[in-house]
């Protein structure tokens, strides 16, 4: 038998920008905005969002290894996390928030680290590439929300705030290539992206990704 249509197409969005950008801020208060309007949303992250991952998660942010070492382990996770559970949730229809997607692969291991472009391509390729999809489609977010801020201004928000992972700990020059490896993305795909001035004051941020949001016609302004 065939399993009922959802009643709502499934929404995918991501969110991204270096790490102190503000993306936890204002995730939540997105899902409570879908979930006052009746939207079921599933929300999770990269790395990690399935048992699997979240080991994974573990290893990546905390073990020293070499920069293919560490896409294939962002990737293998994506594949596990993609098919059992962004996947599953778009099609019963849900709004699936996502802390981070492959964007993050290619701001973070290909801007910060300076690997292989085109390796990146074809491990995006190989693990988006699902059997939901009929035909040659990459799955992607429909949306993806860039927090964009300058590395000085996101470390001044982090300093003292946790003890560092292998990321975090990296100087500012790292995160201007990163930043610049998601303007590259934006550029590639800006149909896909909306950017905000993420160094706001927490209203005004909030204000604009509501603003984009309601401006596709996924939420209704009272
Ligand atoms: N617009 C803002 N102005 C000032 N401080 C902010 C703003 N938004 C968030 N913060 C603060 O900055 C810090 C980092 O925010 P948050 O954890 O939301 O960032 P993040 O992008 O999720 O970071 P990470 O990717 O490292 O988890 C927090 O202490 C948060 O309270
Ligand atoms: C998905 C993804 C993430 N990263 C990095 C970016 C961040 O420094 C950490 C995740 O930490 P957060 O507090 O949850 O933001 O992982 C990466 O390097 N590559 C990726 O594909």
């Amino acid at each position: 038998m065939r399993p009922t249509p959802a009643a709502n197409p499934g929404l995918f969005v991501s969110f991204e920008g270096i790490d102190g950008a503000g993306k936890s801020t204002h995730i939540a208060g997105l899902a409570d905005a879908f979930k006052a309007q009746g939207r079921a949303v599933t929300l999770t992250r990269e790395p990690g969002g399935t048992p699997l991952a979240e080991k994974l998660r573990g290893i990546v942010l905390n073990d020293a290894m070499d920069p293919l070492t560490e896409s294939l382990l962002v990737f293998a996770a994506r594949r596990d996390h993609l098919l059992t559970v962004i996947e599953p949730a778009l099609a019963r229809g849900d709004v699936v928030l996502c802390d981070r997607f492959t964007d993050a692969t290619f701001a973070y291991q290909g801007g910060g680290r300076g690997f292989d472009l085109a390796v990146l391509k074809t491990l995006e390729q190989w693990v988006q590439t699902t059997p939901a999809l009929q035909g040659n489609g990459l799955r992607q977010p429909d949306l993806t929300v860039w927090f964009d801020i300058t590395p000085e201004v996101a470390a001044a928000r982090l300093a003292d705030a946790r003890t560092p992972d292998r990321f975090e700990a990296q100087p500012v020059a790292f995160f201007r290539a990163v930043v610049e490896g998601y303007a590259a993305r934006e550029k590639a795909q800006p149909e896909r992206f909306a950017r905000l001035n993420a160094e706001q004051p927490r209203e005004a941020v909030w204000s604009d990704l509501l603003a984009h949001v309601v401006q596709r016609g996924w939420l209704r302004v009272h």
